[in-house]
């Protein structure tokens, strides 16, 4: 069943997703487009598109600074959109700019995941250069623990653990319903 409804109510507005690596961000924002009828766009997709190469080679041949650069650029753009579902890379949130943006601009839900759950997640990921190299576990602890003041930035929280990715929708879907009403 599509929430056509809801597709009119958010239409102005995005509909943006953050949270770390493995939270969920990229499944459940295309799940969450497809039942709301309405665009979704991917950050990452739109830096590698803008980049014309990969998120990895960004990172080497760049630096992280002009990856998120171009992250900022496309954020802007996607926020310009209106009514769609973005998926932030997990990094979005660090740049104030990028967070008052958001919170200016639309609905910000934020997905969480323990610690473990997000290894497990990520365990096998090649597309993701924070998580590569020596000790990915030490460096994605550091960086949950940064980062979790700009997480904490949103309209709602929502704990993934024990959930699918059907069920972080529906709870999405539910929380936007009540908005609506
Ligand atoms: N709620 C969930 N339950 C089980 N697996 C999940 C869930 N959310 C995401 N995953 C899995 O975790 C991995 C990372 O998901 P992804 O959507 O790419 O996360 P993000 O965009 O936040 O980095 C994928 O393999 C995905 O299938
Ligand atoms: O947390 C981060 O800094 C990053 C998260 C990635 O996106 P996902 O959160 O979708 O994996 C991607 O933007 C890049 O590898 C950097
Ligand atoms: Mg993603």
């Amino acid at each position: 069943m599509r929430d056509t409804g809801l597709r009119y109510a958010m239409l102005d507005r995005p509909l943006i997703l953050t949270g770390f690596m493995g939270a969920g961000k990229s499944c459940v924002g295309r799940l969450l487009a497809a039942r709301l009828t309405c665009p979704f766009i991917d950050l990452d997709a739109e830096v590698v598109a803008m980049a014309g190469r990969s998120i990895n080679e960004i990172f080497a041949k760049d630096g992280e600074a002009a990856f998120r650069a171009l992250e900022s650029t496309c954020l802007e753009h996607a926020l310009h959109r209106g009514g769609a579902v973005i998926a932030t890379g997990g990094g979005a949130v660090i740049a104030e700019a990028n967070r008052a943006l958001m919170r200016a601009s639309g609905v910000v839900v934020n997905l969480t995941a323990p610690f473990d759950l997000i290894m497990e997640r990520l365990s096998g990921a090649r597309d993701r250069p924070l998580y590569a190299g020596d000790d990915p576990a030490k460096r994605v602890k550091l960086l949950m623990e940064q980062r979790e003041q700009f997480y904490s930035d949103a309209d709602i929280r929502i704990d993934t653990d024990g959930k699918s990715v059907e069920d972080v929708a529906a709870v999405i879907l539910g929380y936007l319903r009540g908005l609506a009403a």
